[in-house]
């Protein structure tokens, strides 16, 4: 009798087992024809890409590149085009296909665009049709919520038209002497530390985190008022999610199914949570400070703007009304804290070590500040005369964008000028190399020559609308303006106080973390005048 028992049980176990397979087999077999007729529609317009195989589509053949790439340890560092380091499957199929070509990643099948024409299609195309791509920014949920930088459709442009206003022109000229301000304590640290060793003829200073927290502070104050006593909590936090996020790959990693089935899903995902818990719970903390600090007071800095704007959009029940108001404040609040510090402080590192790599531009802008600003301190009006510091700065911005990609997902089939572009199709356009197009930039594409923006970016190349290291179309970077106004300010306030060139300890190895940074940070040898 009890081993008729253990008969049946084990039968059913089977039945179980083998229908779990059969559905599981059933839903990806679905999903694979749906990849199949998707990438058909795209082969039949003329893109080509290499052929996926039957499970995992091309990311097998990714990973095998991958292992295959060798870091880089040449000494000309300006031209090195990293993304042959970093994406290495992404140059590979470049080379083989051209500027334009799908590949797939076992469930999604993507697109990658990096020709100028579909680029400038993609910047005019003024659709809500193309959101940015759901599995990344499901991955990216703990760090970014569903704020402005993640979300799509009417809500994304509900939250736009809220944040915006805050980084028009004239908000963004008042704010020039509080960048200023959040430098000083750093330019006075580098003084110090240069005067401390004195009897040397230089010393080194490892640039990045203090740019960071100089960043930090400007966009603390800047966007939510003096009130922020937590913020250094947060932004050390989301540095830790950052790294935690970015520990696994963030972009071309198999999907859900498959990367249980390849069990190459990693783990991690327990710290992830309980960081995002601890970010939720010290913005939440800010927001009620600063609710009890400005009672019957008119501020009206972002954070006012995000509250109001959270208010006007939630309904439902009370406590549905009270979750999502929470949500809207917590999650743009963490979109703006990332987007808007941990970007400038990255652009200026990579500025100082191209800075360092070529002093005589480094007597130009020193030359430009002392003659347009009082004390070597830029303010709003002299701020537009710094061409030679804005040259170096797109100069910068075209060699080493912080942002590595342009990414939108169609979320209904979309023509983009003569290319019908499939529902579901991930676009990818890879800014470095766009930026590094010797058909767009010229032959000198590779090397570092801000006197090619001389006359602005339309004279700088072939297709102007090619230059996007802030993005494009109705998802450009909302910090845009703001963004280059603190990157003028601390380029002019730190080369008319510091001449240097890169120590012998620095080692390049840009890493992708989100951004593309230096994974061991910038060292300058800052010399004694
Ligand atoms: C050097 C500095 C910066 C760079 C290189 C940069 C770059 C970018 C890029 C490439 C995008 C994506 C655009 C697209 O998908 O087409 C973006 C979006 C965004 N950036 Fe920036 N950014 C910078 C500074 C800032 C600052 C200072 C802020 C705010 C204080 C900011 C706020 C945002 C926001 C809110 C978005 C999302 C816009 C949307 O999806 O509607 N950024 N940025």
């Amino acid at each position: 009798m009890e081993s008729l028992m253990v008969e049946i049980a084990k039968t059913i176990w089977w039945i179980l087992v083998i229908g779990v397979l059969g559905l599981g087999i059933r839903v990806y077999g679905k999903v694979m024809a749906e990849q199949w007729r998707v990438r058909r529609k795209l082969t039949m317009q003329g893109v080509k890409g290499p052929p996926p195989s039957l499970f995992g589509g091309n990311v097998p053949e990714m990973q095998k590149i991958q292992s295959q790439t060798k870091h880089y340890s040449g000494d000309n560092i300006i031209a090195h085009d990293y993304t042959s380091s970093l994406f290495p499957y992404l140059d590979h199929w470049r080379k083989q296909y051209g500027r334009v070509y799908t590949y797939s990643t076992g469930v999604k099948q993507h697109l990658y665009m990096n020709h100028p024409e579909l680029v400038k299609e993609l910047n005019q195309a003024n659709t809500l049709n193309l959101g940015k791509v759901s599995y990344v920014t499901k991955r990216l949920k703990s760090i970014l919520g569903r704020g402005v930088i993640t979300s799509n459709g009417p809500h994304w442009a509900h939250q736009r038209r809220i944040i915006a206003p805050e980084f028009f022109l004239d908000k963004v000229k008042v704010m020039v002497g509080l960048v200023v301000e959040s430098a000083m304590p750093m330019l006075s640290k580098w003084e110090e530390q240069v005067k401390r060793g004195e009897g040397e003829t230089a010393c080194d200073v490892r640039v990045d985190e203090d740019l960071r927290a100089v960043s930090a502070d400007v966009i603390s104050r800047a966007c939510f008022g003096s009130s922020f006593a937590k913020g250094k909590e947060i932004f050390s936090k989301l540095r830790c999610l950052q790294k935690a996020i970015t520990h696994n790959n963030i972009l071309f990693s198999l999907n859900g199914f498959t990367d249980v089935l390849f069990g190459t899903k990693k783990h991690g995902n327990g710290k992830i949570e309980e960081l995002e818990k601890h970010v939720e719970s010290l913005i939440w903390e800010t927001v009620k400070e600063r609710e009890r600090e400005c009672v019957g007071d008119n501020k009206k800095d972002l954070m006012q703007l995000i509250l109001e704007g959270a208010m006007s959009s939630c309904d439902g029940s009370l406590e549905d009304k009270t979750q999502s108001y929470k949500n809207f404040v917590v999650d743009n609040c963490k979109s703006i804290y990332f987007a808007g510090h941990e970007t400038s402080a990255v652009a200026v590192s990579w500025c100082l070590m191209l800075l360092a790599l070529n002093p005589s531009w480094q007597t130009r802008i020193r030359d430009e500040v002392f003659r347009f600003c009082k004390n070597g301190i830029p303010d709003a009006d002299s701020l537009s005369n710094l061409k030679t510091v804005t040259m170096v700065i797109q100069e910068t911005l075209r060699l080493y964008p912080p942002a590595a990609f342009v990414s939108r997902e169609a979320l209904a089939d979309t023509k983009l000028g003569s290319l019908v572009v499939p529902k579901g199709v991930c676009i990818w356009t890879l800014i470095p190399t766009l930026h590094r197009d010797p058909e767009i930039w010229g032959a000198d594409a590779n090397e570092f020559k801000p006197e090619r923006f001389s006359e602005g970016v339309s004279k700088a190349c072939k297709h102007p609308q090619s230059f996007v290291p802030f993005g494009l179309g109705t998802r450009l970077c909302l910090g845009k303006n703001f963004g280059m106004m603190e990157l003028k300010v601390l380029v002019s306030l730190i080369v008319s106080r510091f001449s240097f060139t890169l120590s012998p300890t620095y080692q390049h190895s840009p890493v992708f973390r989100m951004l593309v940074e230096p994974q061991h940070g910038v060292v300058i040898r800052v010399l004694r005048q």
